[in-house]
């Protein structure tokens, strides 16, 4: 089963170190920065980044899995933990992050 088919479960484990490399491939443009799991997207302008983070923000409460968002004028950057893995990466933030490409490649004008 791809992440884009797997939803979020409460309580998701810290994963281990190989098996957040295994999984990082199947998330294009996010990488791990400072424990997190991190992707910028960029937008040709605030009103197309608002849509962006809106999108995002009716899917995380779907998934009940709620990232940290910076968001300014043309880019919105994304990062993931889990909190109740101890702030550890799981299975959660990875399905996300698919969920989170998805939305940005269906974006007008994409
Ligand atoms: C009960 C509910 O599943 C939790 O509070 C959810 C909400 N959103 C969450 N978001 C993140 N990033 N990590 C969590 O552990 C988490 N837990």
């Amino acid at each position: 089963m791809t992440l884009l088919d797997q939803h979020c479960i409460e309580g998701a484990p810290a994963l281990g170190q190989s098996a957040i490399d295994a999984a990082l491939p199947d998330v294009p443009g996010w990488s791990i920065e400072d424990g997190y799991l991190r992707r910028n997207f960029a937008f040709r302008d605030y009103h197309e980044t608002i849509k962006f983070v809106n999108s995002l923000a009716e899917m995380v409460h779907q998934q009940d899995h709620h990232p940290l968002l910076s968001v300014t004028y043309k880019n919105c950057v994304v990062s993931y933990h889990t909190h109740s893995a101890g702030g550890a990466l799981s299975q959660n933030d990875f399905i996300c992050a698919a969920k989170a490409n998805a939305i940005y490649a269906l974006r007008a004008g994409a």
